[in-house]
């Protein structure tokens, strides 16, 4: 079993995919890992997301999870379809003991002491801080990490092209999350590389 900390440091940002036509999945992932980003996230926000997990496996180079795991269940199911992380909006010991069962690597949210501290007791060490712009930007992730010195971050929700590298120069950082990178719509495959090349050379 890969550990979380291996997929947060293949780059220094996960894409958070949407997809909503299983035909821009390839595509879609081929552009991004081209780019040099090799870890997807895709959310299960749409009804072909499971058929999205198992095209995208199929891709050279990606590591695809599923995120907006929100239940036992849907990490089954994700797992079943070829997910190899799981990246949660929250932690439950639910969805813990879920990852734990399928032996997958977690990822779930936190957006303050008390999630940490609930995520330390579960073994976890590794969390995303969601919504990371919303609650409190990079002072209260700063704030965060200063009593969890064991704990390491990927920051989600609100992160731009322009922003991410102020976040990736946080020693709690190892990478951050985005929508950013593959926006709705018909996928412009080259448009995707490029901002996947700039997104790849961040310092992590
Ligand atoms: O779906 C999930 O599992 C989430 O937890 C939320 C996503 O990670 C954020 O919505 C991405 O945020 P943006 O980059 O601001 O679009």
């Amino acid at each position: 079993m890969a550990r979380i900390e291996d997929i947060m440091t293949l780059a220094p940002v996960i894409p958070v995919l949407v997809i909503h036509d299983p035909a821009h999945a390839r595509p879609v992932a081929e552009a991004l890992v081209a780019g040099g980003l090799r870890a997807l996230e895709v959310t299960l926000r749409t009804e072909c997301a499971l058929e999205v997990i198992a095209e995208m496996s199929k891709v050279e180079g990606a590591v695809v999870g599923a995120g907006t795991v929100l239940n036992g269940d849907d990490l089954k199911s994700s797992v079943d379809a070829g997910a190899r992380f799981i990246v949660s909006p929250g932690l439950t010991a639910n969805v813990a003991h879920a990852a734990n069962a399928c032996e997958v690597p977690l990822l779930p949210g936190t957006a303050n002491a008390s999630d940490i501290m609930r995520g330390l007791d579960l073994g976890l060490t590794h969390f995303k801080f969601f919504p990371a712009t919303a609650a409190g930007g990079i002072p209260a992730l700063k704030a965060l990490s200063a009593p969890f010195g064991q704990a390491r971050f990927c920051p989600t929700g609100g992160i731009k092209a322009d922003t991410a590298a102020d976040w990736l120069g946080l020693p709690s950082v190892l990478c951050v999350g985005g929508s950013w990178l593959v926006p709705a719509g018909t996928p412009d495959v080259a448009a995707i590389t490029a901002r996947a090349k700039q997104a790849a050379s961040l310092a992590a």
